[in-house]
């Protein structure tokens, strides 16, 4: 079947079909038949060929179609590319049927004219009768009609293979087409045509959906797990708020019909929030869900690549955005802290050493409109005997040794900008005194002078010490902790963040020389602790930069403690059934064991592999 056709012969095939009788044609094909004999009154006698719409009517189909342009032509090229030569031309329809791409083999030039194959053309099923892209856009199906499976006999030289193409909310918004002219005269030959076409229609939507989404989370779907990061079956864009904001057109046909603005755990036995947990970071593995409807898929998050969340409907400054890659604790430090940077709020930063307090203290008031400098001060490594005239300044020749112009003090320093005090738990208690005076006179007294001089500063302070507890056995006045103390945010340490492997991809991107790392070594990465946190990531980065010479670092350039892995304590084997006396839930069980979530997962992951 599928040879050019005597006209009466096919012409009564037509009638037959559209009567009920069943012929050895598709079955997508002849409910196109039907749909044009029945619906449309079309006649299978007269030849009808596309419309061709004048230069305006097209103008005005290009400038509507203008998302679906550019939505499909970077996938259209790179298919072209693969088809090149073999005759074949690519059309993209709009979802009325007009042909607003075409991209053709110039040689055929003329034979593609004279068969409509051009920008302008229009395919609808109504006008043109059976054909591959009028019949995809009516049945919202992939289709090749081949040859003699077209309703004009005029067009049965032509094969077509059409794969529909929707937006991000599953509405319909193109068609895809590859044509041939001369096509071979078995169906079959099309087979491989129909699934290379879905494949380029499946990654023109995850395309479009990735660059439309970029702020929320992508979780990529597939029944298996080969290809579930190459190339998924389906996708689905997760929000801020737990609820799908996007999706590829298959994840209808995997998960439910209507998705967009439904909540996530509605559609999955998952907790949003816990999605970090399906990402590579934490899973080199690919994760399994389970589905509400019954079932289960193979998924992989990605965390949203734009940082871009928003603070009361405006984006989050980009200094804030930059300070993690999707960790939810750490999401929401920026959120807070974003709410803050242009408020008389003081802020202290509370955190181990090396979690970055000093870089999101810069992060804040970069993101600020304060124009004066970030002074820092780490109140634990000035010594005693210096920390007054540093921070105070003092007034010219005030003691034996002191400049003969003064010096203007850290606090001075920082007009106008912002003053990061580190360690604040260590400063003296007799310049908790004076520090507190500043704070609620706006003014500094330098050593030995007799005036004061005012300052606008904004005061950020970081600890790793019980601050509240400091107060209570006296080492620190609790006026002034109440003065430090507008908002808290707990930096969380590195073991604890989602964003583990982007944390360490962005270090070892920016370290001197970039450095990268083989599979081994990278999995060592993501088991090991950091008692260092960020400081150790980078100094790591450094050390096997330093090491490779531009090779892939492996298990061998690591430092002996990160190369030798995690030691498997008792508890990781206790873990699935600490899990399991909780009833599964996952805070319960980390809460009980004495750790994070995070690294509850990632423990429970570890035990996993090492049980394969
Ligand atoms: N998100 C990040 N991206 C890149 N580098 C970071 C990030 N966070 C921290 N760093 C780097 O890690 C190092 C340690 O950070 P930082 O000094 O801010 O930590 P800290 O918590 O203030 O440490 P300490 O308590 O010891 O003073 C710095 O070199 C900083 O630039």
């Amino acid at each position: 079947m599928g040879g050019i056709p005597e006209t009466g012969t096919h012409v009564l095939e037509i009638f037959r079909a559209a009567e009920g009788e069943l012929t050895r044609r598709d079955a997508d094909v002849l409910e196109s038949w039907r749909r044009c004999v029945n619906q449309h009154k079309l006649d299978p006698t007269r030849h009808m060929g596309p419309r061709i719409l004048t230069q305006q009517e097209l103008r005005s189909h290009l400038q509507e179609s203008e998302e679906l342009l550019g939505m499909a032509r970077h996938g259209m090229e790179d298919l072209y590319r693969r088809v090149n030569a073999m005759g074949y031309v690519l059309l993209l329809s709009n979802a009325r049927g007009v042909t607003v791409d075409a991209i053709g083999d110039a040689e055929l030039d003329r034979d593609l004219r004279h068969a409509g194959l051009i920008a302008g053309s229009e395919w609808g099923e109504q006008h043109v009768g059976t054909n591959g892209v009028g019949a995809c856009l009516a049945s919202g199906q992939a289709i090749t009609v081949h040859r003699s499976d077209h309703f004009d006999v005029a067009l049965t030289p032509l094969s077509c293979t059409a794969v529909p193409i929707h937006d991000t909310r599953g509405r319909l918004m193109g068609v895809l087409d590859l044509s041939h002219l001369q096509a071979p005269a078995d169906k079959m030959s099309q087979a491989l045509t129909l699934e290379v076409m879905k494949s380029c229609a499946r990654r023109i939507e995850m395309a479009n959906l990735v660059r439309n989404h970029r702020e929320d989370w992508i979780l990529r779907l597939n029944p298996s797990p080969e290809f579930l990061d190459v190339d998924p079956m389906a996708a689905v864009a997760v929000g801020g708020d737990g609820r799908i904001t996007g999706v590829t057109h298959n994840a209808h046909d995997l998960l439910d019909q209507n998705l967009v603005g439904r909540r996530f755990d509605e559609i999955f036995a998952y907790n949003p929030e816990d999605l970090p947990v399906l990402s590579r970071a934490l899973a080199p593995v690919e994760g399994v869900l389970e589905m509400q409807a019954g079932g289960m898929i193979f998924a992989r998050a990605v965390p949203p690549a734009k940082a871009a969340r928003m603070v009361a409907g405006v984006a989050l400054p980009a200094p804030l955005q930059s300070i993690h890659g999707g960790d939810p604790a750490m999401a929401r430090l920026a959120e807070r802290a974003a709410k803050v940077v242009d408020r008389k709020i003081s802020v202290i930063l509370r955190g181990e050493t090396g979690t970055g307090k000093e870089f999101i203290a810069r992060a804040m008031h970069q993101s600020s409109r304060r124009r004066g400098p970030f002074v820092a001060i780490n109140c634990a490594a000035l010594p005693e005997s210096l920390i007054e005239s540093e921070l105070f300044g003092y007034a010219p020749n005030a003691f034996t040794g002191a400049h003969a112009r003064g010096k203007k003090g850290l606090i001075r320093e920082a007009h106008g900008g912002t003053l990061f005090l580190d360690e604040i738990g260590d400063m003296p208690l007799g310049l908790q005194a004076r520090l507190l005076r500043v704070l609620s006179e706006h003014e500094v007294l330098p050593v030995g002078a007799a005036r004061a001089e005012p300052v606008d500063i904004r005061i950020i302070s970081a600890s790793h010490r019980d601050l509240p507890g400091l107060v209570a056995e006296g080492g620190f006045r609790q006026d002034l902790y109440y003065r430090l103390n507008g908002l808290v945010l707990d930096v969380p340490p590195v073991r604890a963040r989602a964003d583990l492997a982007w944390l360490i991809e962005r270090i070892a991107g920016a370290t001197e020389g970039k450095v990268a790392f083989t599979a081994k070594a990278r999995q060592l990465l993501l088991a090991h602790d950091w008692p260092g946190n960020v400081r150790e990531i980078i100094n790591t980065c450094e050390l096997c930069a330093a090491l490779c010479d531009g090779v892939p670092a492996g298990p061998e350039d690591l430092p002996a403690q990160i190369a030798a892995g995690p030691v498997p304590g008792p508890a990781e084997a206790d873990l699935q059934r600490l899990l399991d006396d909780c009833g599964g839930n996952v805070s319960e069980a980390a809460r009980r064991a004495g750790i994070d979530r995070s690294t509850f997962y990632r423990r429970m992951q570890r035990a996993g592999r090492a049980g394969r």
